[in-house]
């Protein structure tokens, strides 16, 4: 195992290339598995749970190749095998097996999904779409076991937001019979991107990105060639970063409207954002107003900002606030905050930020945030070497994160536990 070292308090400088989505990632390629001929994905992000995915493709029989950041699929020889265990258990992203298995075979046995676990995470959702689709579904020793003789188009209301049943109920419906439509539904970009790269394969999908969703199913979809959106949570990651550093950083190959509620909440802090077309560049300041922050669903501030957000706060001029109205118990980066001299108290479902210096520690990432989070604490420290452990989770989501934060003046490297 490795660890990850900083030794901080060096302004970051520079220009940081921006990787393709691991929340699109991950569900575009198993929703390659919906084609009967070869998918091409461009621009992928080299992370595990990419690099999982793959693999849990080729073992379903689909022919997987590289090259650079371009992935090429042929799922024409593709069969439904169960799933129960093994890499499935490697991320949170396995459950879209389950749609896109459902829709093209009619039946998936998927083991229950891994990934950060930083709270229990349901898919009750994802089920209630499946069945309303015309599935049986049963837990069968931690897999679920989803089978139907035929998928039938239905109106399905959503009883929270979710990103995860949304996409997965879109993946099924592709290839039931007749329409469906998904009231309620996440309208996060990622969800865009998945239905650009279905309506490519033929599937016929509108409304993606609002509250409802119209799918008409079809007999027979084919293959394509995509390009992912750029990743707009290691966007925000860098912004936070350049601020938190008292820094000059131009975050490239962004979108800058995905980047909204991020910008919004650092313009309140004192931070200087200016957006360019496809860039936005970050000065910080010497010193920041304390702020409150919710986390929402999009176009809401993302709750995946919402731990690296945290560390930055601790660098306001007094007491910020920071709820996530998503998950109401995400803050296994808090503890290892104050390991580092935070003045954080987690209330409810908030965490209540004094502002003030932190210091190096030897610390955990518990989760792939988590360890963002910690990693942003650790480039604001002058003295000392902050340690991070637990560097498999943030290998989940940060492609070249130590090459880029060193291009970028960081000192910051990996050492062998
Ligand atoms: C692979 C991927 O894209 N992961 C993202 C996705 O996760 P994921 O799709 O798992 O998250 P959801 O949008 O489904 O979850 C939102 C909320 O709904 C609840 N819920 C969800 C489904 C369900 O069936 N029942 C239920 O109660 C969850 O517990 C959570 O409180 O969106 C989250 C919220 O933006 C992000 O943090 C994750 O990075
Ligand atoms: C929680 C996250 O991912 P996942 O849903 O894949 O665990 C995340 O990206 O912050």
């Amino acid at each position: 195992m490795e660890k990850l070292m900083v030794r901080g308090g060096r302004p970051l400088r520079g220009t940081v290339q921006i990787s393709g989505a691991k929340n699109s990632a991950v569900a575009l390629l198993p929703a390659a598995i919906l084609a009967e001929s070869e998918v091409v994905l461009d621009n992928l992000p080299q992370l595990s749970d990419v690099a999982v995915y793959g693999e849990i493709l080729e073992q379903l029989g689909a022919g997987v190749s590289w090259s650079g950041d371009t992935m090429r699929i042929d799922p024409s020889r593709l069969r439904s095998a169960p799933m129960p265990d093994g890499k499935v258990k490697l991320l949170r992203a396995s459950y879209y097996l389950m749609g896109a298995l459902l829709g093209r075979f009619g039946e998936a046995v998927i083991g229950l999904p891994g990934g950060c676990n930083f709270e229990p995470r349901p898919i009750d959702q994802h089920i209630k779409g499946f069945e309303a689709l015309g599935a049986e579904v049963s837990n069968e020793h931690g897999s679920i076991r989803i089978f139907a003789r035929e998928l039938r188009g239905a109106k399905i209301y959503l009883d929270v937001v979710s990103v995860g049943a949304t996409i997965n109920i879109m993946l099924a419906a592709s290839r039931a019979k007749g329409v469906t439509t998904i009231e309620n539904a996440a309208k996060e970009p990622e969800i865009i991107d998945v239905a650009t790269l279905l309506n490519a394969m033929g599937a016929r999908i509108k409304g993606a990105g609002t509250e409802t969703i119209r799918i008409e199913g079809v007999e027979a979809m084919h293959g394509c060639r995509h390009s992912i959106i750029p990743d707009r949570i290691q966007a925000g990651t860098y912004m936070i970063a350049a601020a938190a550093t008292r820094g000059d950083v131009v975050i490239d190959g962004v979108i800058p409207k995905h980047m909204e509620a991020m910008s919004a909440k650092l313009v309140e802090m004192g931070v200087q954002v200016i957006e360019m077309d496809e860039s936005i560049r970050i000065v910080g300041a010497p010193a920041y107003e304390p702020i409150d922050v919710r986390a929402l669903v999009y176009p809401g501030f993302a709750t995946d900002l919402q731990s690296p957000m945290t560390s930055l706060l601790t660098q306001a001029s007094g007491v910020s606030i920071l709820t996530d109205y998503v998950y109401s118990n995400r803050f296994k980066h808090v503890p290892e905050l104050v390991r580092m001299g935070a003045g954080i108290r987690v209330e409810g479902r908030s965490a209540i930020i004094e502002g003030g210096p932190l210091n190096a520690a030897k610390v955990r990432a518990a989760d792939l945030r988590a360890g963002a989070a910690l990693v942003v604490a650790g480039l604001t420290v002058p003295e000392g070497v902050t340690e991070i452990t637990g560097v498999e989770y943030i290998d989940r989501g940060y492609d070249n994160l130590v090459e880029n934060l060193r291009r970028l003046g960081a000192d910051v490297w990996r050492e062998q536990e």
